[in-house]
């Protein structure tokens, strides 16, 4: 199966059958360790999930790790940045967990991070934003902060399609836009980089499904898409209505949208329409909403408790997950997902990049990659290794025992490196 890496030795595939993962109790995760701080960080968080483990189910459960190779250390075991095989370890054992990926600047490798969600098609990029007890944030109540971004995961801009300034390829780009499709607003034509924006029907609907599922599942109170609709017309503004048309045909019995709201206001009122979604809260059912990118991120700080399930597109749920981090402490306590829900393919990673300057000192948190695995367990279904590894974050963090990045906001904590906060960790477990 592999060129180069030997087969595992331990452990047995996690496969998706009809009724959802069917996971072993010794599954094997393939793992990347990633760049800059990655090494440092997987070698903490990898303590903790085994401990947790150890510690849950005694042996009769085990991850077993299998190491696959991306970034700067594939480049330099094998000469490539994204060798074969870990694609196939990717697909072949469908769960896996990842340390952050360097993507250079303006030139160079297009982000091996963004390649592993295309290839494997994982369509929803999923992180929660939750306040853990005692970190320091800063706003007031960061306690109100509990949101869960979807954000869609293999179009948009992040697709790559883009030309340089000045090259042939731009020049052709531009003139069949000015001359065939009778395009006048390039302002600067001579000296233009060309990107473009696909966001389709299909990408939108499968990445709002899996938010409204969720927000069933989770017993959230509602769903807010977000979108530059008002700018971006066909690829921001078709995302909001394909997704309350979505909500409205396949949950028309779980959901409450704006859009119908509007529709009872223009027939029948404001008062009316008032009571129709109030009828709606009361019935449990998900209200679906919508709101502008831009005074979301006024409102997420200003009104949080107003926000629960957030579905938005690609560059804009980047930006809302690092922004959303910080209201809770930052970007060291932010986990991930990426997620493709009909495959059962799900590659976790922390939220974060690969913070380099303080790569190999022992210094970065270790939460967000923890976390990470936290939710990699309940997607597994262990939820009890899930929950207490929770539990003993909470507590470590209780201690004031936590990294420099809490540490430095902080009075009277002390400051431990990634591996001691590891240690820490599993003495709480
Ligand atoms: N999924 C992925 O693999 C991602 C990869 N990247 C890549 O990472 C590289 C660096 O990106 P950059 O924009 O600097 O963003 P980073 O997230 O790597 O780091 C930015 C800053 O965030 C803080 N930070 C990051 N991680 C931690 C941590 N674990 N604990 C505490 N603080 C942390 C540090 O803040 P401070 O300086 O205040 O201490 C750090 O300087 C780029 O090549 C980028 O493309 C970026 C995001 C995601
Ligand atoms: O791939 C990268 O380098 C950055 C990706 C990123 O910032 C993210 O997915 O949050
Ligand atoms: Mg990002």
């Amino acid at each position: 199966m592999f060129k180069k890496l030997d087969m595992p030795t331990r452990g047995e595939k996690i496969e998706m059958q009809d009724t959802g993962l069917h996971v072993p109790d010794h599954p094997i995760i393939p793992f990347i360790e990633g760049d800059g701080t990655g090494p440092d960080i997987w070698r903490a968080s990898v303590r903790v999930f085994d401990a947790a483990v150890e510690k849950l189910y005694g042996g009769k459960r085990k991850l077993e790790w299998f190491e696959v190779y991306a970034g700067e250390k594939a480049f330099h075991k094998f000469g490539e940045w994204l060798p074969d095989d870990t694609l196939v370890a990717l697909r072949e054992y469908l769960v896996s967990i990842k340390g952050p990926l360097t993507t250079p600047i303006g030139g160079g490798i297009r982000s091996l991070n963004v390649a592993l969600r295309q290839e494997l098609d994982l369509y929803v990029c999923l992180r929660p934003v939750r306040y853990f007890h005692g970190v320091p944030s800063p706003v007031k109540h960061p306690e109100l902060v509990d949101m869960v971004i979807f954000r869609e995961n293999a179009e948009d801009i992040y697709a790559g399609i883009e030309w340089a300034e000045g090259t042939p390829e731009v020049k052709k780009v531009i003139d069949f836009l000015q001359n065939e499709m009778g395009v006048k607003k390039i302002r600067f034509p001579e000296t233009s980089g060309i990107g473009i924006k696909p966001v389709s029907k299909e990408g939108t609907e499968r990445l709002v499904r899996a938010a409204i599922q969720y927000a069933i599942s989770h017993k959230r109170k509602s769903v807010t898409l977000v979108h530059k609709g008002n700018i971006m017309k066909f690829t921001e503004g078709a995302f909001k209505n394909w997704g309350y048309a979505l909500a409205e045909r396949e949950f028309p019995e779980q959901t409450f949208t704006w859009a119908e709201y509007d529709r009872i206001k223009e027939q029948s009122g404001a008062a009316e329409a008032d009571k129709a979604q109030k009828a709606a809260e009361e019935a449990g059912k998900i209200i679906v909403k919508d709101t502008i990118a831009d005074i979301f991120l006024q409102q997420v700080l200003t009104r949080p408790a107003e926000f629960d399930v957030v579905a938005t597109m690609n560059l804009n749920g980047d930006y809302f997950s690092d922004a959303l981090a910080a209201q809770v402490g930052g970007i060291g306590i932010a986990p991930g997902a990426n997620i493709n829900y009909v495959t059962g393919h799900a590659v976790f990673e922390a939220t974060h990049g690969t913070a380099p300057k303080y790569a190999n000192l022992d210094k970065v948190n270790p939460g967000s990659v923890i976390l990470s695995g936290v939710m990699m367990l309940e997607h597994l279904g262990w939820q009890e290794a899930a929950d207490a590894i929770v539990n003993a974050l909470q507590k470590t963090i209780e201690q004031k025992i936590v990294t420099y990045d809490f540490a430095r906001l902080m009075e009277g904590a002390t400051e431990v490196k990634t591996s001691q906060f590891a240690d820490a960790v599993i003495k709480n477990l």
